[in-house]
């Protein structure tokens, strides 16, 4: 099964969280289960908050492009289109909002469940659910938005 990352084109996959050209990154995948967007990610040991326990940078980070990338592949399905199909359907991050339940426990797997709740041409709302070991210690609210054709052109 293909993530959804798998259909960004090279120029556009060099995202820190979810670019496959970037080596230094997360390069995180997204797929489908169900009606729930799900990205599972192991962390390093230096990926630390206090000793034993997950930095929240990185489950904030986590969450982001789990959110943009499940707006994509939620934008693509309600279009009944294949992904990667034209025209593209780009979003970058609007807001990111994370709230931190309890301590996350460094070492097994973190899997990030997302769903649509609200689906719009240029704004998808996507809330995620943090799980490591079955608990719920995270949750994050992402609104995505789609990418401006001139995205960074003004700055
Ligand atoms: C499958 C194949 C795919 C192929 C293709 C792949 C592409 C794969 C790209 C990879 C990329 C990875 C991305 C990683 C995630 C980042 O890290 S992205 C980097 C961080 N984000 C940024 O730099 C974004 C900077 N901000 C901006 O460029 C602009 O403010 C935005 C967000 C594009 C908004 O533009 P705008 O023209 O102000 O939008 P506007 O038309 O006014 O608003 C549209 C709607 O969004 C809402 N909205 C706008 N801004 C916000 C906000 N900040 N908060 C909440 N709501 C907002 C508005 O209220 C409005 O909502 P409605 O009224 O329609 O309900």
């Amino acid at each position: 099964m293909k993530a959804i990352q798998d259909y960004y084109p090279e120029e556009l996959s060099h995202c820190y969280g979810c670019g496959s050209q970037n080596e230094h990154g997360h390069q995180i995948k997204t797929y489908w289960d169900g009606d729930e967007t799900v990205t599972r990610f192991t962390p390093e040991p230096y990926h630390t908050a206090v000793p034993g326990f997950v930095y929240g940078g990185l489950i904030a980070s986590l969450i982001d492009c789990h959110g943009t990338g499940s707006a994509a592949a939620a934008t693509y399905r309600a279009e009944g289109r294949e992904p990667g199909t034209e025209p593209l359907v780009r979003f970058v991050t609007g807001s990111l909002k994370v709230t931190y339940l309890k301590p996350t426990k460094l070492g097994p797997e973190i899997e990030i469940r997302g769903r649509v709740r609200e689906l719009k041409e240029r704004k998808v709302v996507i809330d995620s659910r943090v799980l490591v070991d079955g608990v719920e210690t995270a949750l994050g609210e992402v609104v995505a938005i789609r990418m401006p054709a001139d995205f960074g052109k003004a700055v």
